[in-house]
């Protein structure tokens, strides 16, 4: 069985996608696409080399008949909508980062899943999938460094545009610690407080940037995260983990390691594309598999968005008050329990 995509968002991590469902993995084509930029769409699909029939109308694309599956990677504020038609058409979807930009709208998309009777909604939180993180987590499941008592995280980006905006430092980069934190820990978020150090000269003048963010959770661990997307150097995901007896601290990506010129030099990669490539391709390839076998039993689900978002929703009311704001996590509904 070859399961036939529409994509809806033919930009940077659509393009990604694409070529990698209609070249590398295991049953899957892409055979329709969507954007606002009908020109752009066309160009992005002919650069790859396939054959999918451009939809002027994402709504269309959804419902055609030719359509098995939908992949969503348009901007953030469009997803809820997107996931919401697909649900409503009952077809699987996999909607990257964020499932939608509040905790209300995920819910809304959780309520018609349910109502649906079966999953058909994965998430684009590829990091659980990432060997780097899998390391990490095995470090701490195995009770290397004993208790977990807090953590460091930096999650820095090179440069953003001018359209990136203070609260997308949550809803749209952070939101890939508050998803894979509560993986990695086993935990839940009880509170949140972000802190604006000295503003780098190299942000636009409407955005805060560095941020600090400081969670705490269910377990009484607290994690402190440096968010800096103007950092100009890299592309620089880390996280240390301080237990009782030890650190154990997220493996740098392999990069052959130079020794010449009087110096000894590593590249630093400068995005997400080449930084989590493995873990794109594993994440998609499950969404998939979930389709083939018709059992969504891999994957972040509407569930994991919701609860990423009902934290990302607190940190976005901190910003805002500079107070500590409570994280309230309703229980996990048994239709996603694993
Ligand atoms: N999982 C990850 O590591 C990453 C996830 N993302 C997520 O993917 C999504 C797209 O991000 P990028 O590719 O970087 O953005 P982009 O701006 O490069 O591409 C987005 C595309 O969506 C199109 N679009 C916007 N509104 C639309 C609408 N209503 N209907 C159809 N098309 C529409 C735009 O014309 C553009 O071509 C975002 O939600 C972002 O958070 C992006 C990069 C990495
Ligand atoms: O999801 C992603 C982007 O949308 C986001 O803007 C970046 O900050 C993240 O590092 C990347 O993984």
């Amino acid at each position: 069985m070859t399961v036939r995509i529409g994509v809806i968002g033919t930009g940077a991590i659509g393009q990604e996608h694409i070529q990698r469902l209609s070249k590398k993995l295991v049953g899957s084509q892409v055979v329709a696409i969507n954007d606002i930029n009908e020109t752009a769409a066309k160009t992005a699909v002919n650069r790859i080399g396939i054959d999918a029939q451009f939809y002027a109308n994402a709504h269309d694309l959804i419902k055609a008949s030719d359509v098995d599956a939908i992949v969503v990677t348009s901007w953030g504020p469009t997803h809820e909508e997107f996931v919401l038609a697909s649900i409503a058409a009952g077809k699987p979807v996999f909607c990257e980062k964020p499932l939608a930009v509040t905790a209300a709208g995920c819910k809304k998309i959780v309520d018609a899943e349910i109502k649906h009777g079966k999953r058909l909604v994965q998430v684009g939180f590829m990091r659980p999938f990432d060997s780097t993180y899998r390391q990490l987590k095995s470090a701490l499941d195995n009770d290397e460094i004993g208790q977990p008592l807090l953590l460091n995280c930096k999650h820095f980006n090179p440069e953003v545009g001018d359209s990136y905006t203070t609260d997308m430092a949550i809803v749209d980069t952070l939101i890939h610690e508050l998803d894979v934190l509560r993986w990695l820990l086993d935990d839940d978020y009880t509170s949140a407080r972000v802190i604006y150090p000295r503003k780098t000269s190299k942000a636009s003048s409407h955005l805060m940037d560095p941020q600090i963010v400081i969670l705490e959770t269910k377990k009484g661990i607290v994690i402190n995260t440096e968010i800096f997307v103007n950092c100009q150097y890299g592309y620089d995901i880390q996280c240390e983990v301080v237990g009782e007896t030890g650190i154990a601290s997220l493996p740098e990506p392999t990069q052959v390691p130079f020794r010449k010129g009087g110096n000894l030099q590593r590249a630093i990669l400068v995005d997400w594309k080449k930084r989590f490539i493995d873990a794109y391709d594993v994440e998609l390839q499950a969404f998939i598999n979930n389709i083939v076998t018709g059992n969504f039993t891999e994957g972040a689900s509407a569930w994991d968005g919701y609860a990423a978002a009902v934290a990302a929703d607190a940190c976005v009311k901190a910003q805002q008050t500079g107070n500590v704001e409570a994280i309230v996590m309703p229980a996990t509904p048994s239709f996603y329990k694993k």
